[in-house]
């Protein structure tokens, strides 16, 4: 590997990546943009590249996979496949959610396990990074479905995690029913009550404002970004994409910094609702998908909005965009159709949303563009806070929580500014967040010796 040329190195570390991990499109993907931001900054700094810091941060510490076999309401048998990515212990123990989803695969956890390590450092709490799950779909299950699942999933994972190794939380498919199910397997089977699992239950360990923090955290960052420019979220026109536990948090926050949201999506179509998604339409949205579990077309209908069937909503006109659903959902083609339509701010509150062509033409076009291990990290963050009251014993209020979330992420924007602003004054988000991540998870890893 060329150690002077960063352009060389970047394209070396690169082929080094994909040759030991071929076909894993997703991961060379998050990874590739990462060495590209830090290419510049390893070629000045040699230690991190003398102690192969970046070839053993892209090793996972270790990769379980397991079979989950469960039963159906009907009696019928079936096995998923179950999976967890022990991506990185250095500054804390593996703390991730669990993605229950049928497209799921080793390279799609690998990716999300590298970006965590990152996110997680970002958040200044001591956390390393993991994430894993199945390609079970709990679309269409009954609860007792899920139930059994849960229990079959979690037999095996609590084998490998606990309150200090390794804390798994929900992401796609796994929310407060998910968690409660496999928590509750957990205890039974260690007969212990602990902080092992994140985004419980109020009533038996959870923190306030968790289910909330993901999508409130993206849109704190989007303000702290507009900020700069003397500028705020009131009165922009927002699309969001996604329907689940982002999207609808991320919507209720720029309700409340009074701008307009107008759009949401599921895997079938997106809705648009030009005169804006309010408070009522938003209850009936999170009715709709954290009660009986339907399709975002059901909105269209009620509220007699367009619907586009099989689209995203990056054809709509906005001035700010906030993409909540799933990787690779905003290709090039959509991008220039954001720009072109004069969008200037995009924060990823899903992880990896943005393509690498995407990418690539938002940092070009100098708009205020958030990396989702910056955006989105409030989540991880309050899961955090959650464990720290869990340990000690304690609950923090409403308003404490959101504080905290609050100056955290008004913190990751500030790391981001020092480590990303460009000599114009203008800020490379992805450059900043990669260069803040890593500083702290290599450091950390130089201290402990070849771990
Ligand atoms: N839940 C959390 O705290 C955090 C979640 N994230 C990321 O946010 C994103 C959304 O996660 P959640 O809202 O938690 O999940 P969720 O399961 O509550 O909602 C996922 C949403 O994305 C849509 N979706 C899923 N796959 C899709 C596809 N292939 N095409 C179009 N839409 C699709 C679903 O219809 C649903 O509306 C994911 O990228 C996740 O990794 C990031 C940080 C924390
Ligand atoms: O709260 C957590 O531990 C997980 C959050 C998560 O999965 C993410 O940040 O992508």
């Amino acid at each position: 590997m060329n150690f002077r040329d960063p352009a060389q190195y970047t394209e070396d570390f690169i082929s080094y990546l994909k040759a030991k991990n071929p076909r894993e499109n997703e991961f060379h993907q998050a990874v590739s943009v990462v060495v590209e931001s830090l290419a510049e900054f390893l070629v000045k700094n040699p230690r991190y590249l003398q102690a192969k810091i970046l070839e053993r941060m892209v090793e996972p510490e270790r990769v379980i996979m397991f079979r989950v076999p469960w039963s159906d309401d009907l009696g019928n048998i079936h096995v998923n496949r179950g999976y967890r990515v022990e991506m990185n212990s250095a500054i804390g123990p593996y703390k991730g959610g669990l993605r229950f989803h049928p497209s799921v695969n080793l390279s799609i956890f690998k990716f999300l396990a590298f970006e965590q390590v990152l996110k997680n450092s970002l958040t200044s709490l001591p956390m390393g990074g993991g994430k894993g799950g199945s390609d079970f779909d709990p679309k269409g299950k009954s609860d007792n479905e899920v139930m059994r699942f849960c229990q079959s999933f979690a037999t095996e994972l609590s084998r490998h995690i606990g309150p200090n190794t390794d804390i798994p939380a929900g992401d796609i498919g796994v929310g407060g029913r998910e968690v409660g199910f496999m928590f509750g397997q957990y205890k039974r089977l260690r007969n212990e009550f602990t902080g092992v699992f994140t985004g419980k239950g109020i009533e038996w360990g959870g923190s306030l404002i968790r289910p909330e923090a993901t999508g409130y955290g993206t849109v704190y960052f989007a303000e702290e970004m507009l900020k700069m420019r003397g500028d705020s979220i009131k009165g922009k026109t927002v699309a969001i994409s996604g329907s689940g536990n982002v999207a609808q948090y991320a919507v209720e926050k720029v309700l409340d910094m009074g701008g307009k949201p107008v759009t949401l999506s599921d895997s079938n179509g997106t809705i648009y609702d030009p005169e804006g998604i309010d408070r009522k339409k938003l209850e009936y949205v999170k009715i709709l998908k954290n009660g009986y579990r339907g399709r975002i077309k059901e909105y269209a209908e009620e509220y007699n909005v367009t619907y586009f069937e099989n689209q995203r909503p990056w054809s709509v006109k906005c001035d700010v965009a906030l993409p909540c659903a799933t990787q690779n959902e905003i290709s090039g083609e959509d991008a220039d159709t954001l720009l072109g339509n004069g969008c200037f701010v995009v924060a990823e509150g899903a992880n990896m949303p943005s393509t690498y062509e995407a990418k690539h033409k938002f940092l070009e076009a100098g708009i205020l563009y958030a990396p989702g291990k910056a955006a989105n990290a409030g989540g991880v963050a309050v899961s955090g806070l959650e464990m720290t009251q869990n340990s000690m014993r304690i609950n923090w209020t409403r308003e404490e929580v959101d504080q905290k979330l609050k100056t955290i992420m008004v913190n990751i924007h500030n790391t981001c500014v020092k480590y990303g602003q460009n000599p114009d004054g203008s800020v490379n988000y992805v450059k900043g967040a990669n260069i803040a991540g890593f500083v702290k998870v290599a450091n950390s890893m130089i201290a402990q010796g070849l771990v």
